[in-house]
């Protein structure tokens, strides 16, 4: 999944002309949602990519689900939530999107994931910043539990924690994973990361990866160089 996070819809749609028939997924977050707004969904998928819509919904029960059912009206392949709202947010979730199918208003069940803790997060964000205590994947695994009580596809974590959770969660409940680094790529606010080759091995359903490639010059290039680096 290759994460669009440009200014506006034409810098988007520029860098997805050139990912066009590699099989990738469009990643729509912040940056590009906020600016481009819902059209941006379909332009992508008349170019043939699955969208996962990456908002990080993180508000009250009621809100979540109305949310959720004008989400899955967009026709999007898979969006998330924070685990972090709690179980009855992430149910929430999973009744906004019922409601748009019962209403007829989807034609399709998107994917609904939760993020456990931010790839961004470490050990001392953790423990000294948020004050919860153990370790990142004791809470990570906590969320993850409780994502998968709520009746959630799966998470997103760090390719690091991808075991645990399939041995804690099973081995169907999806993982998705930013924090994906090729040796050498600049880090930068990343925490908790591996290489694609790792994260393929830990068994990793979705790698997330954006700046390795959006930011290459020829991000074609570097999106094939990943893939092959994914299979050898
Ligand atoms: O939900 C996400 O996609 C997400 C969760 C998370 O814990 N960490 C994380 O990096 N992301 C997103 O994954 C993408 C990673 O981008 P790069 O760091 O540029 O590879 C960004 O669009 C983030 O918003």
């Amino acid at each position: 999944m290759v994460a669009l996070d440009k200014p506006d819809a034409r810098a988007a749609l520029l860098l997805a002309e050139q990912l066009q028939g590699s099989g990738c997924w469009a990643k729509v977050g912040l940056e590009l949602f906020y600016a481009a707004g819902p059209d941006i969904i379909g332009e992508l998928k008349a170019r043939g990519f699955r969208v996962f819509l990456d908002l990080k919904l993180h508000d009250i029960p009621n809100t979540v689900k109305g949310g959720s059912r004008s989400i899955a009206r967009l026709g999007v392949d898979m969006f998330n939530v924070h685990a972090g709202g709690g179980l009855a947010m992430m149910q929430a979730a999973v009744q906004g999107v019922e409601d748009a199918l019962d209403a007829g208003e989807a034609s399709a069940k998107p994917l609904i994931i939760a993020v456990t803790q931010l790839t961004s997060t470490n050990q001392a964000t953790l423990n000294d910043q948020l004050g919860i205590p153990g370790t990142v994947e004791e809470a990570v695994l906590r969320c993850a539990r409780l994502t998968k009580d709520a009746g959630l596809d799966g998470v997103v974590a760090s390719p690091l924690e991808v075991g645990a959770i399939k041995a804690a969660c099973g081995s169907t409940f999806l993982t998705v994973t930013p924090g994906i680094r090729p040796q050498g790529a600049d880090i930068g606010d990343q925490q908790r990361i591996t290489t694609p080759y790792d994260a393929v091995q830990g068994g990793t359903d979705y790698l997330v990866i954006g700046r390795p490639i959006t930011g290459a010059a020829d991000p074609a290039a570097a999106l094939q160089t990943i893939l092959k680096e994914m299979s050898s």
